[in-house]
This record gives C-alpha cells, structure tokens and sequence, in this order.
C-alpha cells in the first residue's frame, strides 16, 4: 500500500506536487494518470526516496521507503527504463542489481523468463530496442518480488503485443494481491489496465476513483443526432433549456443535456429528417479532458478543432 498525506514539491518558487493526499491500495491496479509536467514522475520518484518533499510525507507498506531494510522485496519500481549500463548484457545487468541486494541467481532466471528476455539475456542492454529495454526495467522491478510495484510510463515504447504483455502481467500481480501503481498518458490503455485511477493536473488531485466512476463523474451522456438540416435542428434544440451542443462534423450534432426521444420527438415536430440517432458513452478520453481541461501545460489546438459549438447554440 501507499499512503501520501499533504504530499508536496516546491521548485523554487513553483508548486510541482501541491498537497496530495491519496492512498493506493493492495490488490488492484491503479492508474496514475495526468497531462504532461502534472507532477506523475515527480510524485512517484517522492513515493521512493529519489525526491525529498518540500511538505507531507509518503509511505510504503507503512513506512516511508528509505526505512525499508530490504527495499527490493518492499517496492519494485521502473522509473527511468534507460538508467542501465549499456555495455552489460541483460543478464549481467540483472545479476548486479541481485547480487548487491542479496538475491541469488535463480530469481534472476526467473524474472528474465517472466519478461520474455532469456534469448536475449547475453546481448548488451545498451543495444535493446525501448521495447526490450521497458522489458528489463521490469525485470529488475520484480527481482525481489515486490509487494508493491511503481512503474513509470511501463508501456511507452511497447509494441501490441508488449502492451498486452505488461497489461496482463500486471493484472495478474494485482489478482495476487499486490500494489501496482502506473503511470502513463494513454487513457485507452488505463481503461484496459487499471481498475482504479488518481488523475492529477497540475500538482493537483482532480479525480480518485474507480475507472467507471472517472467516466461517469466526468462524462455527461450524450445523444449523437446526423440530419441533412442540421442548422434547423441546431436552432430548434437551442431553444431548449438545459441543452447544449456540438458540431462534429458537416451534418452531425452532438447533443447533452437531453433524450434521443425528445431528440426524436422534436425533430419529428418540425418536419426534420434524421438520418442517424444514438446516445453517446463519454469515453475514458473524454473524462480525462473534462478532468484536467484547466491543468494542461501545453495543449496542442488539434483537440478543440474537432468538437466546435455550434453558433447560437447554448453553451
Ligand atoms: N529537478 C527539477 N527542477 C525543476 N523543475 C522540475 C524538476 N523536475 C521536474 N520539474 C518540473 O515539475 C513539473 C512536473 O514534472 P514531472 O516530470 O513530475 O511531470 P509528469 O507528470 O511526470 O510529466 P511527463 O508526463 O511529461 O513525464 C514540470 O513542470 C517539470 O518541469
């Protein structure tokens, strides 16, 4: 388990990591998840002694890490996958990090049979694609056999089927009754993954809930409506109170804040000809930009130019 109460970083005069208090449970796979600079690496780098807090505190198993005296059976942890020694092999590089906390051999067998290296366990390190190199970062994550896992961005770099790999490696952890607490920026992929999610934006906590809760917490339902008189339909839905819409695409509005029935029925009212009519599910994406929409750091334009309103609608 990890516990953080008013955890906090300051650089300088920036606030990083701002007062967090989360808990991160046994048992299950939890997401961490925020936009970029939101403070994830920074938090997690805390959680292991990497970082000192400005504020607050952070513990592992009930203590805080650096007083675990065998932190490698307490907390495996893969933060930075390219923080290996490029001229050892695989093997080699494992051995060192086993033979300096007292695990034997055998373990390092078995963990690089778990990540699928044993063909590659004589190549050097230094020369393994970021795919193969994420593999070994979590090889050495679980040489102790951890009770609790960290990992930084696990799946970056990792092809489908590598994808597949951590996420039902993970999964399996958790069904043990492990920690396993992850960070990435890939909303699908915590869908598929986690089962619970801390979003953060900003240094600061904005959701910590179960997946389905993220979504719905975030995510109003919406009636997705195609007709070939989409400005007619547009002003009719406008004069109803309580709805607002918008154009995602030539004849396609999406509305909230109403029925596909009263959709339907005011569409048929005013003559209007519907071509398509279909509640939309608010993705785990949509969550994550409602969530953090004032807390991006940069912010690329490509997201707002998909889903325009509509003028004179309500916003
Ligand atoms: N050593 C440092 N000195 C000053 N600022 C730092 C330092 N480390 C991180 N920061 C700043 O802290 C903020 C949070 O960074 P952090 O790497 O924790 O975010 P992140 O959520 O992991 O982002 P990303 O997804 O891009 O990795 C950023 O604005 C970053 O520039």
């Amino acid at each position: 388990m990890i516990e953080a109460n008013g955890l906090t970083k300051r650089y300088g005069d920036k606030t990083v990591v701002d007062h967090m208090d989360f808990t991160v449970q046994p048992g299950k796979v939890t997401g961490f998840l925020g936009p970029n600079g939101a403070g994830k690496s920074t938090t997690m780098r805390m959680v292991v002694g990497l970082d000192r807090p400005s504020a607050g505190s952070v513990t592992v198993n009930g203590k805080p890490y650096a007083q675990h005296r065998a932190p490698l059976g307490e907390v495996g942890m893969l933060l930075d996958a390219k923080a290996v020694h490029g001229g050892r092999s695989a093997r080699e590089h494992l051995l060192a990090q086993a033979t300096t906390h007292g695990i034997g051999k055998r373990r390092v067998e078995e963990v690089m049979e778990l990540t699928g290296l044993t063909s590659v366990a004589r190549q050097r390190a230094g020369r393994f694609s970021l795919g193969m190199g994420q593999r070994l970062g979590i090889a050495a994550a679980l040489l102790g056999d951890p009770q609790t896992l960290i990992l930084d961005e696990p799946v970056n770099g990792l092809d489908p089927e590598g994808v597949l790999w951590v996420r039902t490696l993970l999964r399996g952890l958790a069904t043990e009754g492990r920690t396993v607490f992850l960070s990435s920026h890939l909303m699908s992929e915590m869908a598929l993954t986690a089962d619970h999610l801390i979003v953060i934006g900003r240094g600061r906590i904005v959701a910590d809930a179960p997946v389905a809760d993220v979504v719905a917490l975030a995510g109003k339902p919406a009636v997705r409506v195609r007709t070939p008189d989409v400005r007619r339909l547009a002003a009719l839905l406008a004069t109803q109170p309580g709805i607002e819409l918008a154009s995602t695409g030539p004849d396609v509005l999406d509305v909230t804040g109403t029925t596909a029935p009263e959709v339907a029925a005011l569409a048929a009212s005013a003559g209007i000809v519907l071509h398509e009519l279909a509640p939309v599910q608010a993705s785990l994406e949509d969550a994550y930009l409602q969530l953090t929409g004032d807390s991006v750091e940069y912010r690329s334009t490509a997201a707002d130019a998909t889903t325009r309103p509509v003028a004179g609608a309500h916003r």
